[in-house]
């Protein structure tokens, strides 16, 4: 009776919050429609709010200061407008569920308890009175981490004591109470129960209603540079990244905005699924990006570039290659900072001798030779770095062919080109002169005056790629650079007589010089290539940017750890990943190399052994797979056990899995990936079911949104994903037989939340011996 009057107390305050929520939407539709009307009408009277005078120099500052004051007031009204619009959706959201939770404090040397009530976002009343809290305000901390009796949270001003007298769960939805109930300790787990046990869709979900205490942690940390979250599979690592920027971007509202914030993820279709977290939670997007895209922007078009896609198909099926092992040693190596020591070292060389420079050619006449290039280089203070003497090498050149460029006006090609001219170029040259002083009209002397335009115009025109040659410093050749590091294989033992080179050198050297040589860059080679390229040219770092999350981090090397540390030199970082899951070929099996990066005093790790995604069955089935798996703890959310089915030839998983796929649409799952070894193995197997299941779709590495439904799909791109379901295509020992696959097969399994069924048409895969029988079930 008491419980039910206590539903129906909580029932009228939801209704009452509502009823002001809805008022403060409409209010807040008004305003944005105001604003909108407000912009439109700035837009389009622009140019009537701003005095335009070029008359002279001052007129014409005063002009451009009006423009830029207009376009302010402008932005400044867009702004509002995308912040009103966002703060809409987010209360549109919150009417229909305005808070998950509630907790009862009182403060020390207060004697009432205040209920607190925690939503997305917060929301007041008329008098400011507030009537849910942001889940990321300080006090929330309790609902998370605070168990009943005295308790404290940390604030910007300082700590705060009292006593937690009651945490309190509900799940709202349509305005109406669907359950409460009180808890304990941990927060929530029927709540997580029910969260858990739902089927997934293509998007990621916000998990803001039922944190976990050592998540609340890792969200919420704050003072150290470099944050490690080590987790296992499913564990909520991608899940606890998003929910930290979003608190980074309340916590510091005042000085960091998402621009300021950088995801890098594994793939593209990763960057759709994750990326509609944080609109959800009313706050814009950081950015999001790969490693690759990155080295594509800054490498441009120099080279044919392999993407880690390619190198991982290689790694995947080339064993049978000659020199896959080298390549393998040459991979192992080059991701190593033991190699970044090897450019650093070369560097510190070229300071001194040996850099490599390209001759200034202008129609097959060298303007400026190697040689001289060099010689002035080396004439410059060598104490300045590199960089710094190339710029001043650059300004030099630059003044040298402003000198040929005036020189080469007399030259008789010029007379040649100037007669080709159309006559729009005349005309310009006409309306120039005509601007000078001491034009006559008719003059001998303007005649004069205008074969100079026109030979300036003909000789500045066809110089310009020659600028764009020294100011880009293609006038250094970097690719035979790096080249020369390979090209005879004593080069570096000579330099660095201490180091320890991968057995197969020689081979890894010949292989990477033939490459190269082909205009072909690894994607082992790329970012030490980069890394080169940028101590040379000058690090293009991006001081704008504070935050680095790196998610799937064990697929980074150290190498693009150290250099990630370059290129955003203000940044903090959290990295996040799990070595179990480490598909790539890297010199390190854990994350104790980050501790260098920036020091142990500004490094703290938090480790993550609870997994979230899958059932309990499918966890105690995957961790068997792996060493240390036993650390991994289930949630006691229960399903089928994985089914395992062994058939004859490939004819028959054709048959089998179209039904699997039917039954377990049938059972409501939405999401369901067939997971293949390869990009070549999941076109096989797309192409042989789709005969018996039409709507089945391919996902490729171009592929860049995740939909709902069944789909063909290899491993790699799986990374951080996951399924309803997922079925494995074919585990047979010839795919996931070496010790190195165990890894890419524990991955493949763990992408399962509800269930997992493997299929096999060979030998079984050896890793399936490490599983008790009892785990799993044999179907025919
Ligand atoms: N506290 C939580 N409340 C509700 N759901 C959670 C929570 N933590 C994790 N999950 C869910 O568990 C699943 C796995 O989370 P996530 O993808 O973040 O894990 P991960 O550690 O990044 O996994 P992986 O390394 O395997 O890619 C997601 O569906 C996520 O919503």
């Amino acid at each position: 009776m008491a419980a039910e009057r206590e539903l129906e107390k909580e029932q009228e305050r939801v209704d009452a919050v509502v009823q002001k929520i809805d008022h403060q939407i409409r209010a807040l539709r008004r305003q944005t429609e105001a604003i909108k009307k407000e912009v439109l009408e700035m837009s389009r009277n622009f140019w009537d709010e701003v005095t335009i005078n070029f008359g002279d120099p001052h007129d014409t500052i005063e002009t451009l200061a009006s423009v830029n004051q207009q376009a302010r007031v402008l932005a400044e009204r867009e702004r509002s407008y995308r912040h009103a619009r966002r703060r809409l959706t987010t209360l549109v959201r919150m009417k229909d569920s305005p808070y998950f939770g509630r907790i009862d404090f009182v403060e020390d040397g207060e004697s009432k308890a205040e209920s607190i009530y925690l939503g997305i976002a917060s929301v007041r009343d008329e008098e400011g009175e507030p009537l849910v809290y942001d889940w990321r305000a300080p006090i929330a901390s309790l609902y998370y981490e605070g168990s009943p009796g005295p308790v404290r949270y940390q604030t910007p001003a300082g700590e705060v004591t009292g006593t937690l007298k009651n945490k309190r769960q509900f799940v709202i939805r349509d305005g109406r109470i669907r359950s409460m109930f009180d808890t304990g300790i941990t927060i929530g787990d029927e709540l997580l129960q029910e969260v858990l046990g739902r089927h997934s869709d293509a998007q990621m979900k916000n998990i803001v209603a039922t944190i976990q205490k050592e998540q609340n942690r890792i969200i919420r940390n704050e003072g150290k540079r470099l944050l490690v979250v080590s987790g296992a599979a499913g564990s909520g690592k991608t899940s606890t990244a998003l929910q930290r920027v979003a608190w980074l971007l309340y916590r510091y509202r005042k000085s960091l905005t998402a621009e300021q914030v950088v995801l890098f993820s594994p793939n593209p279709m990763f960057n759709s699924y994750v990326s509609t977290v944080l609109p959800g939670l009313g706050e814009e997007n950081m950015q999001q990006t790969t490693f690759q895209e990155m080295l594509e922007n800054r490498l441009g078009k120099r080279f044919r570039l392999e993407d880690p896609f390619d190198q991982m198909e290689y790694v995947l099926k080339g064993m049978n290659e000659p020199g896959y092992d080298e390549r393998l040693q040459g991979i192992r190596f080059k991701t190593s900072t033991r190699f970044m020591e090897v450019i650093d070292r070369y560097l510190e060389r070229l300071g001194r001798e040996g850099l490599i420079f390209r001759d200034v050619v202008f129609q097959n006449r060298v303007l400026i030779p190697a040689e001289e290039i060099e010689r002035r280089f080396y004439s410059l203070d060598p104490s300045r770095s590199i960089s710094g003497r190339m710029s001043r090498l650059a300004e030099q050149l630059l003044d040298l062919l402003e000198e040929m460029e005036e020189k080469e006006k007399e030259k008789p090609w010029v007379e040649d080109e100037i007669e080709l001219l159309d006559a729009e170029t005349y005309q310009r040259a006409y309306r120039e002169l005509k601007r000078q002083p001491g034009f006559s009209e008719n003059g001998a002397d303007d005649l004069k005056k205008e074969r100079e335009w026109l030979a300036s115009f003909v000789v500045k025109e066809r110089f310009k790629p020659l600028r764009h040659f020294i100011k880009r410093y293609r006038f250094v050749d970097i690719p035979s650079l790096y080249r020369r590091l390979f090209a005879d294989p004593d080069f570096v033992p000579r330099m660095m007589p201490d180091i320890r080179l991968p057995q197969g050198w020689k081979a890894i050297c010949a292989r990477t010089a033939e490459r190269l040589g082909r205009n072909e860059l690894a994607y082992e080679d790329a970012t030490p290539f980069l890394y080169l390229t940028e101590k040379i040219e000058g690090f293009q770092t991006n001081p704008h940017i504070r935050h680095v999350f790196v998610d799937e981090a064990q697929d980074f090397s150290p190498f693009q750890f150290a250099f990630l540390k370059h290129l955003y030199p203000r940044a903090s970082m959290t990295v996040l990943g799990d070595f179990n899951q480490a598909i790539f070929i890297s010199a390190e099996s854990g994350f104790d190399f980050l501790t260098g990066l920036f020091g142990a005093d500004e490094t703290e790790t938090f480790i993550l052994t609870r997994s979230y995604r899958s059932t309990r069955q499918i966890v105690l089935f995957t961790r068997e797979l792996i060493e240390g798996g036993d650390q991994i703890e289930p949630f006691h959310r229960d399903g089928p056990k994985p089914t395992w089915t062994q058939v004859e030839d490939r004819e028959q998983l054709f048959e089998k899995i179209p039904d699997r796929i039917r039954r377990l649409q049938d059972a409501g799952h939405r999401t369901i990936a067939i997971i293949c070894k390869t990009a070549r193995e999941s076109r096989e197997a797309y192409e042989g079911l789709k005969k018996r299941y039409p709507s089945l779709r391919l996902i490729e590495k171009e592929t860049v949104t995740f939909e709902a439904g069944p789909l063909v799909i290899p491993s790699y791109l799986a990374k951080g994903l996951e399924f309803d379901a997922v079925i494995v295509f074919d585990a047979q020992e010839a795919r996931y037989g070496r010790e190195s696959e165990r890894k890419l097969f524990y991955t493949v399994c763990t992408r399962a939340m509800h269930e997992l069924h493997l299929y096999c048409a060979g030998k079984a895969t050896p890793f399936l011996s490490d599983v008790s029988p009892d785990l799993y079930v044999v179907e025919s």
